[in-house]
């Protein structure tokens, strides 16, 4: 399969979002909008003084009668050819035509007169009632990733709680006995990257991690906890091959799992797979050599848990190659590469099973079949 049609497959089977949650929004960061996010009043909610400095009414001079502080409610109308102090953000007196900034007034006794470099004109320095939006006006669409801004936004226009979906529910099954999960590698022993690796990014991405559990290269175990599990997605590493360990096709066939996507013509990562599992549940099984794992996550896992968990589709972002990038004749290339002024560039050490390339990476450039040309656009893709 393509992998062009892989990814898109992979997002199509999660197109069936998870079920709806309301969080405080101290709970919400990294949830997915399952509603548009509209405002709950005008912002700003009255008319507002951009400046320190005087509320006037008409025009000047004009005689200082009071101030009105940021946070105050009640604020009595202001008569023509009268001014009050007032600070940034204050509620602007009913009648009040302008601000005249601090550093252009001057008061002389109880007049006030300004001296700016520009006569002052209606509405200056005023910020009027719904500039930014009107009481029931669509300020974000459903979809949308709660990151920092949103939560601010939310918060300035009235939300205590919002509707979210969900998190994708997440296990993660390690699997090898060559693998040790601490200590020096040595002779026919490797360290286990990928437990350290990939919970870290799938919670980037708005999963939930439920678990990580190694298992063994035994038929039965993992046949018994693909059986067992209750994930929305499952992700298991290694064993995607032909190996004569590797078990995951046989267990998939034995649990009754429908395998969707089967093998891609991407480099690395070619024996990726993506198989629903009864109760239309899925599994990502991400290949073993870790750059391959990777591959595995930006065209299956994470297309998938976007699906699920939610997430509008967004378009590609591209950038231009800097230099030649070398391509497979036949399947597409993803290469970790970082950002320069002239475009993207390749990073050295990007073997299978490498890691020094990709983490130093920016991006995963998206090579087509034979490679793409100097000031060639590419498409990116996110690197962990
Ligand atoms: N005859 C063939 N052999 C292989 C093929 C093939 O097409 N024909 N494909 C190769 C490719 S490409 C890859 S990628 C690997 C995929 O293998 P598996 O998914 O079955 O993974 P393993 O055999 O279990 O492991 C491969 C490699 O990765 C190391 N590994 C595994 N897990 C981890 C981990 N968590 N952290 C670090 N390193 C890990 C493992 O020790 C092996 O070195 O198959 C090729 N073979
Ligand atoms: O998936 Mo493998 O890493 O292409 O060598």
């Amino acid at each position: 399969m393509s992998w062009s049609r892989a990814r898109e497959t992979a997002r199509g089977a999660g197109l069936r979002p998870l079920p709806v949650v309301g969080l405080p929004l101290a709970e919400a960061l990294g949830h997915v909008l399952a509603e548009p996010l509209g405002a709950l009043t005008d912002l700003p909610a009255f008319d507002t003084s951009a400046m320190d400095g005087w509320a006037v009414a008409g025009p000047g001079p004009w005689r200082v009668a009071g101030r009105v502080l940021a946070g105050r409610t009640e604020v009595p109308p202001l008569a023509d050819g009268s001014a009050v102090e007032i600070a940034t953000g204050a509620q602007l007196p009913p009648g009040a035509t302008a601000v005249l900034r601090r550093e252009h007034g001057r008061a002389e006794g109880t007049l006030l007169r300004d001296r700016g470099p520009q006569q002052l004109t209606t509405g200056q320095d005023v910020r009027p009632r719904g500039q930014e939006c009107r009481r029931g006006e669509e300020l974000l669409p459903a979809g949308t990733v709660v990151g920092p801004a949103v939560l601010g936004l939310a918060a300035a226009c009235g939300h205590d709680r919002l509707a979210v979906r969900r998190r994708p529910v997440v296990q993660l099954l390690v699997l090898g006995d060559e693998l040790l999960d601490r200590g020096i590698p040595g002779p026919g022993l490797v360290r286990d990257a990928l437990g350290p690796l990939l919970p870290p990014w799938l919670r980037a991405v708005g999963a939930e991690v439920a678990e990580v559990r190694c298992v063994r290269d035994d038929f039965g175990l993992l046949r018994d906890a693909l059986r067992h599990s209750t994930a929305d997605v499952v992700i298991t590493t290694g064993g995607t091959a032909a190996g004569p360990v590797d078990f995951l096709h046989r267990a998939l066939a034995e649990v009754g799992a429908r395998l969707l996507v089967d093998g891609v013509a991407v480099r690395p990562g070619h024996p990726m797979l993506l198989a629903e599992l009864p109760g239309g549940r899925h599994l990502v099984g991400l290949p073993g050599n870790p750059l391959a794992a990777a591959a595995g996550m930006v065209t299956l896992a994470l297309p998938l848990l976007h699906a699920r968990g939610g997430r509008a589709a967004v378009g590609p972002a591209l950038a231009p190659a800097a230099v030649v990038l070398p391509g497979h004749p036949v399947d597409t290339r993803l290469q970790p590469v970082r950002r320069t002024a002239e475009g993207v560039v390749p990073l050295a050490f990007d073997g299978p099973a490498m890691l020094r390339g990709l983490a130093r990476a920016e991006a995963l450039a998206v090579i087509p079949p034979g490679g793409a040309a100097a000031g060639e656009a590419v498409e990116l893709v996110e690197a962990p």
